[in-house]
């Protein structure tokens, strides 16, 4: 098999519901989220996708979805007080922001969504909150 990747970086806020520690506080990472991508066949050039397509459909999601927003579940208890003094800031999304949660909604959401009018498929994606610890999805 072969794919094509790339990453791309944006920094959000979020918290998580139910964290034992610290992590149920509001607060933010600088992301790291690499896409793989899958194809039946390479093109006639040679590719799987062009990597300027992999950033026009999936990293400028990113840009225009997620970057510098707050990421806030829409069960999230403090979901009401939030929007009254920073609604602007704020992108409910239908999942507790983990890490894992937010590969996997990629994949399984805007993938297919993002990458409708290609021959392609997203396959993975590892969500990296730090350096140090990352999730990873992959159909
Ligand atoms: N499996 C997961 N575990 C945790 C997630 C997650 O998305 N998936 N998220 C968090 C928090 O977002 C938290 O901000 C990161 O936690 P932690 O690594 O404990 O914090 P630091 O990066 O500050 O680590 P230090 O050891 O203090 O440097 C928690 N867990």
């Amino acid at each position: 098999m072969i794919t094509a990747e790339r990453y791309h970086d944006i920094s959000c806020g979020h918290r998580v519901v139910g964290h034992e520690g610290k992590c149920r506080f509001l607060h933010g990472h600088n992301y790291r989220i690499h896409f793989e991508i899958q194809a039946e066949s390479l093109d006639t050039v040679g590719r799987v996708i062009d990597f300027s397509v992999i950033k026009e459909k999936l990293c400028m999601w990113l840009e225009e979805h997620y970057d510098h927003k707050f990421l806030i579940w829409q069960e999230d208890p403090l979901l009401k007080d939030l929007q009254k003094i920073a609604d602007e800031s704020l992108v409910i999304v239908p999942y507790n922001p983990t890490a894992e949660n937010i590969a996997k909604y990629l994949v399984e959401v805007i993938g297919p969504q993002q990458l409708k009018d290609t021959a392609c498929r997203l396959i993975r994606c590892k969500v990296e909150e730090t350096q140090k610890c990352s999730a990873t999805y992959t159909i």
